[in-house]
């Protein structure tokens, strides 16, 4: 099982536990705004980084903005698997336009 995956099933069962023993369970406490907030931040962190910050801290950052991301999914209940579907549809939309382009 991947990395993100693993993540993704970890973050859906911390949802149901004590918020005071678990940072998935104070989120979800806090509701989906404050959830979709604290994935804005990581946003914001991650340009900084990306600007000015180290390579550490940018690798830090992207981290913080996946497993934001994977929270906010998991509140709307939305799978991981479907963004990845979305990507595969794009890649194949693409693919196909460019093999267009090449045949002309
Ligand atoms: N991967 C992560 C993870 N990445 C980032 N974070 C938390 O996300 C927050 C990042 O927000 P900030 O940088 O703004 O730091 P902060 O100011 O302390 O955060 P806030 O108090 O503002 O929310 C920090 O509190 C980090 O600890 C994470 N918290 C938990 N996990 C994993 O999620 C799983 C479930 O965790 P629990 O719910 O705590 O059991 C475990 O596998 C954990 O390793």
């Amino acid at each position: 099982m991947d990395t993100l995956t693993r993540l993704e099933q970890t973050i859906a069962q911390r949802r149901q536990a004590d918020p005071s023993q678990s940072y998935v369970a104070s989120l979800h406490a806090k509701g989906l705004p404050q959830i979709a907030r604290k994935l804005g931040e990581e946003g914001v962190e991650a340009a900084v980084a990306a600007l000015s910050g180290s390579s550490e801290e940018l690798v830090g950052e992207a981290a913080d903005i996946l497993f934001h991301l994977l929270v906010t999914l998991n509140a709307r209940d939305i799978p991981f698997a479907a963004v990845l579907a979305e990507l595969d549809r794009r890649d194949g939309v693409s693919g196909i336009a460019e093999k267009a382009s090449r045949s002309q």
